[in-house]
């Protein structure tokens, strides 16, 4: 787990985001309200179960929602840029250049028809406006930058020629090509073994502090935010709940679904003596969200008012806080599992 003291400043400000696909069964309201900042040079993981809205919050910084989207509220700046208000032309610049991504499943991000040198290749021209031998000593940097050995003879292959986790440091070297502000890694390391996802988030954090750059690494997997964020921002039914440093909320989490997270898998800091539960229940409909706190109904704690109210984010300090009825000064006192601290 890391400390925020290597990081500084606010690169990224999302404020209020509302995101809603208009489907054949009506609206669905994926992203409701959603407020976050990323700092320069730190990795901010984007937690929450399948379904939360953490993918669609987060392409949308981008531009990259499905057709069917629609971004109903809010602002989202990076630097000076406005990013919502940007024409496609201008967001395609912003895509190649200050933010890149890079995909759960790298042989859907790489064109299996393609060596690996002209795939290379063609983001350094079209991006970078790289041409000739340039563009050749740029692949081979660039393959050196994610450790991938013999980076000559990888260019004259193609992609089912090299392994998953190979291929994966090929899609970073594309999305590190423009030396972007911002890496947004979805699930990047889900469809891979487990003893080569710890290589590619140490390949990622290697390349966070040598570049500089900032990450959001969004991800439903509790193990790979422990070793790679510093920040956290913990989403359900569309709604930031929780966020903190990664030690507040692995050591000191405040609310029942960051609990309901933290008890129902095995973690490397967690006490093999404790009972793993699953959290009982599913998801909310994003068809029909439930009023109130979007955890009420699976929260084992529910009481009137989060039927009936959201509630307000109490901040516990300049980088903790949580949106819990629980945390209300008239709320009765709930004991957290036996792990954890407890609501103060
Ligand atoms: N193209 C679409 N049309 C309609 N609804 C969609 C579409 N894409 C996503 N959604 C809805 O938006 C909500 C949020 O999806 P999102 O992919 O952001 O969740 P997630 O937390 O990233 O989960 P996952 O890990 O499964 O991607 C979901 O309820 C989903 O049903």
């Amino acid at each position: 787990m890391k400390g925020t003291e290597d990081t500084e400043g606010t690169l990224l400000r999302v404020r209020d985001l509302g995101i809603t696909f208009d489907s054949y069964a009506g609206e669905v309201q994926a992203v409701r309200g959603v407020s976050f900042d990323l700092r320069r040079g730190e990795t901010l993981a984007v937690v929450g179960e399948s379904g939360s809205g953490k993918s669609v919050a987060v392409k949308s910084l981008m531009g990259l929602l499905p057709r069917n989207a629609r971004i109903t509220s809010g602002t989202a700046t990076l630097g000076d840029t406005d990013l919502f208000a940007l024409a496609e032309k201008e967001m395609r610049r912003i895509r190649g250049n200050r933010i890149a991504m890079v995909f759960q499943d790298p042989m859907t991000s790489l064109d299996p028809t393609m060596k690996i040198g002209e795939q290379i290749g063609e983001s350094l021209r079209t991006n970078l406006g790289l041409r000739g031998a340039a563009v050749r000593q740029r692949a081979v940097e660039l393959l050196r930058q994610v450790h991938i050995p013999h980076p000559e003879a990888r260019l004259k292959q193609y992609p089912h020629q090299l392994s998953g986790g190979m291929r994966q440091r090929v899609v970073i070297a594309i999305a590190l090509a423009a030396e972007p502000e911002v890496l947004i890694a979805d699930e990047p390391t889900t469809a891979l073994d487990v003893t080569i996802q710890a290589q590619v988030l140490d390949l990622l954090e290697d390349l966070r502090r040598s570049l500089g750059m900032s990450i959001i690494l969004i991800t439903h997997d509790l193990g790979v935010v422990a070793r790679g964020a510093h920040r956290v921002v913990v989403m359900y039914g569309g709604k930031i709940v929780e966020t903190g440093t990664a030690r507040d909320i692995f050591h000191d989490p405040r609310m029942p679904y960051t609990w309901g997270l933290l008890t129902s898998i095995p973690l490397p800091a967690t006490d093999s003596s404790l009972e793993l539960t699953p959290i009982s229940g599913s998801p909310p409909d994003p068809l029909h969200p439930p009023a109130g706190c979007p955890y009420h109904p699976r929260c084992p704690h529910a009481m009137k008012v989060c039927l009936e109210e959201m509630p307000e984010h109490t901040r516990f300090g300049a980088e903790h806080g949580a949106a819990c009825w629980l945390l209300h000064p008239l709320a009765p006192r709930v004991e957290p599992p036996p792990q954890f601290g407890g609501l103060r």
